[in-house]
């Protein structure tokens, strides 16, 4: 059996990834057990990364080398402002939170390294890098849907039993699959000195997707002596 790209960076980020699944605020997605305001925070640090996140998609269908990924791409910038964004709008609401307060969020110093990193990438690099960039976004929630989904009680959760029941989706999934082979096709028949560099975007974003649970755990934004 022929190992593929993305098998090699599954192996690279699996300690990260193993900790981000003990990480309280996302077993405590599956328990119940999570702050109200550590989530309404992260609703709107995420809100306004998605913003920048659906632009990533935007790019790769500008670099897009046929049509048909070209257009599948664009239609991911539409499903993440149109469909992923949807739930955080209606948590919003929810929580009294206007559409407008929500767009209006002020970045945390986090959430503003993570998405300025992966739009370096996309707009310095070639579409390979910016896949590598952006994919621990969808395949890490993906997983950790599904990890989600196992918990009792976490799909029928009144609160946070809609988030894993979107991360969870078949739907969801389907995007993630879309992205990994996509990231093997880019691959294929690159150099090591390439491959590394792949690797070494999808790991720095990985530690990224560590770092915005973390951070909206605990509700950082910047260092308060500088505020
Ligand atoms: C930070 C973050 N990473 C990933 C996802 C899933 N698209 C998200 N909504 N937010």
């Amino acid at each position: 059996m022929t190992t593929k790209f993305t098998d090699r960076l599954w192996k690279s980020v699996a300690p990260v990834w193993a900790k981000t699944h003990q990480h309280p605020f996302v077993t405590g997605l599956g328990d119940g057990t999570l702050p109200v305001e550590s989530f309404k925070y992260y609703m709107k640090q995420d809100y306004v990364y998605l913003i920048d996140y659906a632009k990533m998609f935007a790019l790769a269908s500008t670099k897009a080398y046929d049509l048909t990924t070209s257009a599948k791409f664009a239609g991911l910038q539409e499903a993440t402002l149109n469909g992923e964004m949807e739930l955080h709008r209606q948590y919003a609401e929810r929580f009294g939170i206007s559409r407008e307060e929500l767009e209006a969020t002020k970045p945390s110093f986090v959430m503003l390294a993570y998405t300025s990193y992966m739009l370096r990438v996309a707009h310095q690099g070639s579409l390979a890098e910016l896949v590598s960039s952006l994919l621990p976004c969808t395949w890490s929630y993906w997983e950790i849907g599904k990890h989600l989904a196992k918990v009792e009680g976490a799909l029928e959760h009144e609160l946070y039993g809609e988030w894993v029941r979107m991360y969870s989706s078949d739907e969801f999934g389907q995007l993630a699959i879309w992205l990994i082979d996509v990231m093997n096709e880019l691959a294929d028949g690159k150099n090591e000195q390439e491959l590394a560099r792949l690797e070494e975007h999808f790991l720095y974003t990985t530690k990224m997707e560590y770092m915005f649970w973390d951070m909206a755990y605990r509700k950082e934004m910047w260092p308060c002596e500088i505020n």
